[in-house]
């Protein structure tokens, strides 16, 4: 019997990790919950450690299923369906990487079946819906965040609105990448936002969080890794953001020293408290020297895509290390760096990508295709990533090489 090392949330356990064979008897396995490009990028790391990856989605040839031993096919927000397959393949770590997944069961299958969710089954329950977390934050722990209320009704979203007072940003209390989201600046937007809202989400109709707008400064993700030796923070990345998705994310993001020691603070504060190995993806606003809390992702973050070029290790590379129990003593950031987002928009089951030639003409550029199997609406299939002298000239290269390059829809879905 092989002695397992499963990431737990003791932080101060000092066991020796010991890995298997992919495929055997021995295999050390990982049960990744959600295919996409940040997924395919935890499965190449844990590969690279010999980690057997089982990847899911709701649907076929995700990214990450490109890459892991072997995938299923389920709907991730039916209960049922996601402890089958937990039953079925018996992991060692069971790892998230979307919020659309039916958390409960895993708080269910972490404390009666004993099996380890990362980072922990609570921190992805609470942080899958906007009102767990937001009330955890503000709330318990006090953070500062923007004014907020979460409402069900077309009515209590119009009480909401007039409460808080104009500007709103509006979002289903289920989505990412900006689904479901809008900004109300005029009485005359409040119709479309429900409507968005309420069809955008990642989970169906429902309820909705309107928020008071914070007029920041800048924006950063405060990446925060939890490990067996401690807690580290990777440098603070900066990003950009259109329609609530990001465009272009750059490391470090120039900060004051005030507002940087705030922002760690607050970091550790949330992450502390959602407990677990991992990264987490602490998303603040800042103001001058005040920090106010947004969101967390208990997962590697999109924005974060810009340390496949900025660090030693990527963010994908130290969420391996740290859910392995391996130690991470020392995370370098290797100069100014950034991230620009390939997001063609169209109806196709088959897409091409031309254009390489010219975006990696230039030094210090790299790309990322994600092979998504097919494109609906708007959608992000690739990152274009830069290093340069400032992090202008790295953004600046990295926003050349995403435009350069040309996707063209090979059939219609
Ligand atoms: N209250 C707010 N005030 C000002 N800007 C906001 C507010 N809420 C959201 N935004 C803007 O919209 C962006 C996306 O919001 P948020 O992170 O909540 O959405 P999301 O769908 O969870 O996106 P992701 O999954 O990419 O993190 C923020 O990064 C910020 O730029
Ligand atoms: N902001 C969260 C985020 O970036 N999540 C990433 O996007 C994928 C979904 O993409 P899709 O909508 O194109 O399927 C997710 O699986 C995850 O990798
Ligand atoms: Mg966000």
């Amino acid at each position: 019997m092989v002695a397992r090392n499963a990431g737990g949330s003791d932080l101060t356990s000092a066991g020796e990790v010991t890995l298997g064979t992919p495929l055997k008897e021995s295999a050390y396995k990982v049960l990744l919950c959600g295919s996409g490009e940040l997924g395919k990028e935890v499965a190449i790391e844990l590969q690279r450690y010999g980690v057997e990856v089982i990847a899911i989605d709701r649907y076929a040839n995700a990214p990450a299923m490109q890459v892991a031993h072997r995938s299923h096919v389920i709907d991730m927000l039916d209960a049922s369906a996601l402890r089958s397959i937990v039953e079925f393949e018996k992991p060692d770590l069971v790892v998230p990487e979307i919020e659309a997944i039916a958390t409960a069961e895993l708080v269910a299958l972490e404390e009666e079946e004993g099996y380890t969710v990362i980072p922990s089954a609570r921190a992805v329950h609470l942080t899958m819906n906007r009102e767990g977390i937001r009330r955890l934050a503000a709330e318990e722990l006090g953070l500062s965040t923007s004014p907020y209320r979460f409402v069900d009704t077309k009515e209590r979203f119009v009480e909401a609105i007039t409460a808080i007072g104009l500007p709103v940003v509006v979002k289903p209390v289920m989505s990412s990448s900006g689904k479901g989201q809008s900004t109300i600046t005029d009485e005359s937007q409040i119709e479309a936002a429900w409507a968005y809202a309420q069809t955008g989400g990642r989970a169906g109709e429902g309820r909705v969080i309107v928020e008071g707008f914070v007029p920041f400064d800048y924006e950063i993700t405060l990446l925060t890794v939890r490990h067996k030796g401690g807690v580290s923070f990777c440098a603070p990345i900066g990003h950009r953001q259109e329609d609530g998705d990001y465009r272009e994310s750059w490391q470090p993001q120039s900060m004051g020293a005030r507002a940087l020691e705030r922002s760690k603070e607050v970091a550790m504060k949330i992450t502390e408290n959602l407990g677990g190995y991992g990264v987490y993806g602490v998303e603040l606003f800042i103001d001058g020297d005040n920090v106010y809390f947004s969101e967390v992702s208990p997962r590697p973050h999109d924005t974060g895509l810009v340390t496949l070029i900025s660090q030693d290790m990527s963010e994908f590379a130290l969420h391996a290390r740290a859910i392995l129990g391996l130690p991470i003593p020392a995370i370098r950031q290797q100069g100014p760096s950034a991230s620009a987002v390939i997001l063609p928009e169209g109806e196709s089951s088959d897409v091409t990508f031309s254009g390489l030639d010219q975006a990696l003409a230039l030094p210090d550029v790299q790309l990322r295709l994600f092979g998504k199997p097919e494109l609906s609406g708007r959608r992000r299939m690739g990152v274009a990533l830069a290093r340069g002298e400032t992090v202008e000239d790295a953004k600046e290269k990295a926003v050349a090489a995403a435009s350069s390059i040309e996707v063209r829809l090979v059939s219609p879905s």
